[in-house]
Parts: C-alpha cells; sequence; structure tokens
C-alpha cells in the first residue's frame, strides 16, 4: 500500500521560498563537465532522482565526482569525452534529461554501454533521436520495441560521409535536438543539423545553447531551422557553473500567491532566468494576478480574483500543468493548447490530469493535444499521481478549497523535487 497526504484547507500563501537547482540545468552541466578536460565545481546542484541517474551513469562512464554533504555541490573531473566502457548498464530511471543526451553523446564514443530505464521509460519514445543518428551512427540498436529504450550501443566507427548533416524531427520532443546538440561537438568536423517538423518546447533549445555557451561552445541557430558548427568547437570548463533554481518547481509557489492573494517571493529564479518556464508568471498575470520581477526572485500577488485564459503553452510544457488546477480558482474556462507531448512524458498527462480534474468535480474537455477546465463541483477526494512528480505538486494547489485536497503517493515528486511537501507547508497556511 502507498503512503498518502492530506492537505486540510489552507487560505494563505505569503513569505519567501527558494526553489531547488534547475533539474534541466543540473543534468546538463553534469554532462558537459564530464566532457571538458578539467575539473568544474557545479553548484546548486539539484538533489534528486534525476539527477542521481545522471551522476551514477557518469560514475560508472569513468568520471570521477565529488559531492558536498548536502549534493547541491560537485566537482566534476571531466575526462574530454573519454568515456569507459560501463561494466553494468546505465539504468537511468525515468529522467529524460539523462537518457536522451547520453544516447547520443555515447553513439560518439569509445563505449559498450546499456542504456535502461523505468517500464515508463520504455513508452516515452526515442526513435526521432536515434533516426537522426543513423546514418552517421549506426552503432545504436533497440534492445526491445523499436524506437524505444532501452538501448544497446556499440563503440562509434567514425563515418565515411564528408558533409554531417543531420535531420532531426522535432516535433514530439525539444529533448532529441538538444542531446544532439550537446553531442554535436565531439565529431570535430562541422556540422549542420535540420530541424524537421515543428519544433515544440523551443525555449528548452534556448537553455540548451546558453549553457554551451558557458562551456565554451558557441551554436549558430538558423531561426530554430537549422543549427550549425564550424568543426573547432571544443568544451572549456567555466571552472564554476551555478545552476539556477527550477523554473517549473517555482510554478507551484507563484500559483499559490496568485490564487490567495500573496504576496509569495520565489526565490532562486529571476528576470534574467535562461529557463522558458520563466514565462509562467506571464500567464498567472494573463490570469489577473500581479507580478513582479527582480534579479534573485519573482514575487506574486493578487486580489484573489483571477480569470480564465485561454493560451498555446507549448512553450512552458512543464509548468503548464500548474494552469490546469489553478484554473479551478479562475473564473469561466481555462483552455490549455497546443501540449500534445503531455501524452509521452512521465505518464500520459491529458488523459491523468483529465481524469483526476473531473473526479475532482471539475468540467473537462481533453482534445488530442489541449485540456479545457471549468471549475463546477469540489469534492473531498484522493488524487491519483500516476508515478509523476507533477501531478502530485500541481493538486497540492487544491488545499485551497475549503474541501482540501489528499494527495496519493507524494514521495513522487523525489524526481525533481523531493522535499516539496515540506518547502509548501512552510510558506502555506
Ligand atoms: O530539455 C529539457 O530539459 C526538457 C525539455 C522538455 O521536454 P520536451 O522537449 O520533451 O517537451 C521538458 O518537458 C522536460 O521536463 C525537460
Ligand atoms: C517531462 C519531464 O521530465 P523528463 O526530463 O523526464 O522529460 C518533467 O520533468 O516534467
Amino acid at each position: 500500500m502507498s503512503e498518502s497526504l492530506t492537505l486540510s484547507q489552507k487560505t494563505i500563501c505569503s513569505g519567501k521560498v527558494t526553489v531547488p537547482g534547475s533539474k534541466s540545468l543540473s543534468n546538463r552541466a553534469l554532462l558537459l563537465a564530464a566532457l571538458c578536460e578539467g575539473t568544474t565545481k557545479i553548484t546548486n546542484l539539484l538533489d534528486s532522482d534525476d539527477i542521481r541517474h545522471m551522476l551514477t551513469a557518469l560514475e560508472q562512464l569513468g568520471v570521477k565526482t565529488e559531492l558536498n554533504e548536502d549534493k547541491t555541490e560537485c566537482i566534476v573531473h571531466g575526462v574530454g569525452g573519454s568515456f569507459k566502457s560501463p561494466n553494468q548498464e546505465l539504468f537511468l530511471g525515468n529522467a529524460g534529461t539523462a537518457m536522451r543526451p547520453l544516447a547520443a553523446v555515447l553513439a560518439f564514443s569509445q563505449v559498450n554501454a546499456t542504456l535502461t530505464g523505468e517500464p515508463r521509460m520504455y513508452e516515452r519514445p526515442i526513435g526521432h533521436l536515434i533516426d537522426a543518428l543513423i546514418p552517421f551512427a549506426d552503432n545504436v540498436t533497440y534492445l526491445a520495441e523499436e524506437g524505444y529504450p532501452p538501448l544497446k550501443i556499440r563503440p562509434y566507427a567514425g563515418t565515411k560521409q564528408d558533409r554531417i548533416e543531420f535531420n532531426i524531427d522535432g516535433s514530439v520532443s525539444s529533448q532529441f535536438l538538444s542531446a544532439l546538440l550537446m553531442a554535436a561537438p565531439l565529431l570535430n568536423s562541422p556540422v549542420k543539423i535540420n530541424v524537421i517538423g515543428e519544433l515544440v518546447s523551443k525555449p528548452y533549445i534556448n537553455l540548451t545553447l546558453s549553457i554551451l555557451a558557458s562551456f565554451g561552445v558557441q551554436i549558430t541557430n538558423n531561426d530554430f531551422q537549422s543549427f550549425e558548427l564550424t568543426g573547432t568547437e571544443q568544451y572549456k570548463s567555466p571552472k564554476t557553473f551555478m545552476v539556477e533554481g527550477d523554473a517549473s518547481s517555482a510554478s507551484y509557489f507563484l500559483a499559490a500567491g496568485a490564487i490567495t492573494g500573496g504576496p509569495i517571493e520565489v526565490f532562486g529564479i529571476g528576470k534574467n532566468s535562461v529557463q522558458g518556464d520563466i514565462q509562467f508568471a506571464e500567464v498567472l498575470a494573463a490570469m489577473g494576478a500581479e507580478v513582479e520581477y527582480f534579479d534573485d526572485h519573482l514575487t506574486v500577488s493578487s486580489n484573489g480574483q483571477l480569470k480564465g485564459i485561454d493560451m498555446d503553452m507549448n512553450h512552458i510544457p512543464d509548468a503548464a500543468m500548474t494552469i490546469a488546477t489553478t484554473a479551478l480558482f479562475a473564473e469561466g474556462t481555462t483552455k490549455i493548447r497546443n501540449i500534445y507531448n503531455w501524452r509521452v512524458k512521465e505518464t500520459d498527462r491529458l488523459a491523468a490530469m483529465a481524469t483526476e480534474l473531473k473526479k475532482y468535480g471539475a468540467k473537462v474537455v481533453e482534445g488530442h493535444d489541449f485540456i479545457e477546465v471549468t471549475p463546477d463541483k469540489e469534492r473531498q477526494v484522493a488524487i491519483d499521481t500516476y508515478d509523476d512528480h507533477r501531478v502530485a505538486m500541481c493538486f497540492s494547489l487544491l488545499s485551497f478549497k475549503p474541501s482540501g485536497i489528499t494527495i496519493n503517493d507524494p514521495k513522487v515528486t523525489s524526481k525533481t523535487f523531493p522535499d516539496y511537501f515540506e518547502r509548501f507547508n512552510s510558506v502555506t497556511n
């Protein structure tokens, strides 16, 4: 029997809270530091399941890492991409930010490796990435269903083609393109990457380009249609790299401020954040909240009167889930559009959110790539979380309803935010 957590009615969210380091930046920083020669000290690293999977995999590949006691600082002794073949499989849990970049980087390395994960990882597609690699690196094979992990990777044999031009489908996940961008400097040749289809979750590509620049690699972005490397790019350690607080994790507190009136000050993120999910604050503003941007924090307050919105949220796929529950505090209907890839994340998030919101009593329309939510009944229910950290975190907002809320299996937050409920309770009452 898994646990559950009951949050009885709260009315206040105010004060200061700091969010832990960004998952997306933590896993990229660890990998890029491993690809550098010399050491890099990473600070404000996230300590969570997804990061532990990347760290363990890098250790198995022969990269020495030294974590401090609370696991938020890590010295990475880079190997310049010369990984050792791991003796065992690399188990990557359900961490997309470990599986996709490692698959691409190892495809161009001299290793024998098997990339495995949790059962859900085997339902999350990776075919678009492998299809892009295959013309140059046919050393990657599927061990079970074609198009999905687990993967077997053999040592890279080089390519006879004199022009390296990848074609990558970006219509399901931006992580495939990010993975290729991080692997491309290892080829030491001019590289062009063409994007096929409508690129989703675009701000994550800016995040990748920004961290690549911090690690000495500048890639030309031709309006997200193609990307070019000259062949002279080399990873160079920035010596120290500070991970920003996680903007997706911030969304729950920002929303809580908007729902209750706040003011809540969320530290760790700020007006110059490189993370696309910082734009979540603009959605709250469109719903009627007041947002103030500072260098090291954001403040949200409101008069408690939010209104429903109709918005394309393809650019903030993770934080958009927080809008689906915030919608229950807004007048009228909220429509979150262009979010097909919710279906291929930790769970089918469109189905999960629709099911749980309906169970609570809301009126919900679930489309192929959208969800429409209108507040209606408010039932005292226990929310199922489907092994999805974000389902647990976004439903915690229903503790601001008189009905309160019970969350089944609250420990699922360990993927990206292990002490979420403690921090939530510290600023809510
Ligand atoms: O590159 C990244 O760090 C991420 C990209 C997004 O995935 P998609 O590009 O698959 O939408 C996001 O949902 C995920 O949590 C992290
Ligand atoms: C989609 C997510 O994770 P992943 O990095 O595994 O894709 C997420 O954190 O919401």
